[in-house]
């Protein structure tokens, strides 16, 4: 069991942690502010400190460095990743910006949890999702094995054969296309780009270009001058600037507005960003990769997309195959989740029965390796015995003998069939006229990020307001 030290202001979202953190075996602390922090505790004592960045009085980035040995990792919000960015470079393990999923932020404390751990050579397994290097962080032991690579698990020979790409385009300056599926691992590929490459000891910095409301993503981006937009009482440096000397991911590139499809062209062109409200541009030293799971050729043939930015982007370009298309992978990544979570719970290993093995490989898992975290998460939690079984995982027995084909097209645009969808369905239909995204995704338990996502999958558009 691992101690942690929550600090968060709001109460709310603090006790959602909470119970999140004690559910994965960790003992939680919570404090307000850094300052009660500080009185009531002695900060030294934590095996992990998570703290907002915003926070009344001190700011949590105020923790770097008061902590011991133990990591500090940050959650931000748009309006102060930069401040993020920034105590990362200070000595912080690593930042989250909000909206994000449970299982992102349990996958990222795995990875930064040291304590009554094995040696590095004995770890089953590195955690996935894994970020920025940080000083404070357990060594991630080495991945020599051709079905592993910086935290990502696949053995299938189309994922060996992307995992050869990452290898050959890391250290290259070139701007990189990542083309997948919501929840193939575009983004965990992009921090494995960037771990791999020269630039690995500075900042990633990774952009939801989707969660962003679409009037605030240039100033956002490119930052802007004092009065340039509205509540703009000073200037800032954007998120493009943040990344100085490390590596911007524009995640879901499909969704910005043509207006700033226009100025990230002029950016990759001249390598220089104007701050929206600014006569002069400055140089800034990033490395661009954008991900996307739209057909980008497609958008560029109705004119959504513009086409010399769809050219300058795909310089390189990786396609991550949905889980559908290689089965032995589904089974690979359960049994990979299942020793991690057990290590990091100080559980003895859970095992698959073998219908539950066969019944992983079978699913089509429309949301990808995402969808199956969580069954897995679920059916750890629900265990009370040493194996996991179809029940559990909430799968239904393949059909037999199991179908040696693909299950290629049984999902994207389709209507949903499991009740967990449909019920998503029916609540997002009805109260999206009177209710914000944000507070649906609170009712719903989810993040804005992934109710914008379940929206795209689920073909329910966003009503125009
Ligand atoms: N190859 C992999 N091995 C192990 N875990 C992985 C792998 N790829 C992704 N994951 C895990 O799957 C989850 C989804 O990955 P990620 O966020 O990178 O997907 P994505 O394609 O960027 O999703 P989205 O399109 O929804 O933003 C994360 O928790 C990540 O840690």
């Amino acid at each position: 069991m691992s101690r942690i030290l929550l600090v968060e202001d709001e109460v709310v979202i603090r006790t959602e942690l909470r119970r999140l953190l004690v559910r994965h075996g960790h003992d939680v602390i919570e404090a307000g502010s850094v300052e009660d922090a500080s009185a009531d505790h002695d900060l030294r004592a934590f095996d992990l400190v998570l703290a907002d960045v915003r926070l009344p009085g001190a700011p949590g980035t105020a923790l770097v460095g008061q902590c011991g040995g133990a990591p500090v990792v940050l959650m931000t919000s748009y309006a102060t990743v930069k401040a993020a960015v920034d105590a990362v470079k200070r000595g912080a393990a690593d930042y989250l910006s909000k909206p994000f999923d449970h299982a992102e932020l349990v996958a990222l404390l795995d990875h930064h949890l040291p304590g009554a751990r094995p040696a590095p050579s004995a770890l089953p397994d590195v955690a996935p999702g894994a970020s920025v290097p940080a000083p404070s962080a357990p060594p991630v032991p080495p991945t020599s094995e051709d079905d592993e690579l910086e935290g990502m698990v696949g053995g299938s020979a189309v994922m060996r054969e992307v995992f050869a790409r990452v290898r050959k385009v890391a250290p290259s300056e070139a701007t990189l296309l990542v083309l997948g599926e919501s929840g193939t691992g575009k983004e965990t590929l992009a921090r494995a780009v960037h771990r791999l490459s020269p630039r690995r000891q500075l900042a990633f910095v990774p952009v939801h270009c989707a969660a962003i409301p679409e009037g605030q993503i240039e100033g956002e981006l490119f930052g802007y001058e004092r009065g340039a937009v509205p509540g703009a009482i000073s200037a800032r440096a954007g998120l493009c600037e943040a990344a100085e000397g490390g590596t911007l991911l524009l995640d879901e590139v499909a969704e910005l507005p043509p207006k700033v499809q226009a100025r990230l062209l002029r950016f990759l062109q001249t390598g220089e960003v104007r701050r929206v409200g600014a006569t002069r541009a400055r140089r800034v030293d990033v490395r661009l990769i954008a991900a996307t799971r739209r057909d980008l050729v497609a958008m560029v043939r109705d004119g959504s997309f513009m086409s010399d930015l769809y050219f300058r982007l795909r310089v390189l370009e990786i396609r991550l195959p949905p889980l559908r298309e290689r089965p032995g992978d589904a089974v690979r990544l359960a049994e990979s989740l299942l020793r991690r979570r057990a290590w990091a719970m100080g559980r003895a290993p859970l095992t698959l029965t073998p219908e539950a093995r066969a019944a992983i490989a079978a699913a089509p898992w429309p949301g990808n390796i995402r969808e199956l975290e969580n069954a897995v998460h679920r059916a750890m939690v629900l265990a009370d015995a040493s194996e996991i079984g179809l029940e559990l995982l909430g799968l239904d027995a393949p059909p037999q003998p199991p179908s040696p084909a693909p299950l290629a097209d049984a999902h994207e645009g389709e209507p949903p069939s499991d009740s967990l969808e449909g019920y998503f369905r029916r609540f997002v239909l009805e109260h999206q006229h009177e209710l914000t995204e944000t507070e649906i995704a609170r009712r719903l338990g989810i993040s804005r990020k992934a109710l914008w996502e379940r929206r795209q999958r689920l073909g329910i558009p966003r009503p125009r307001s």
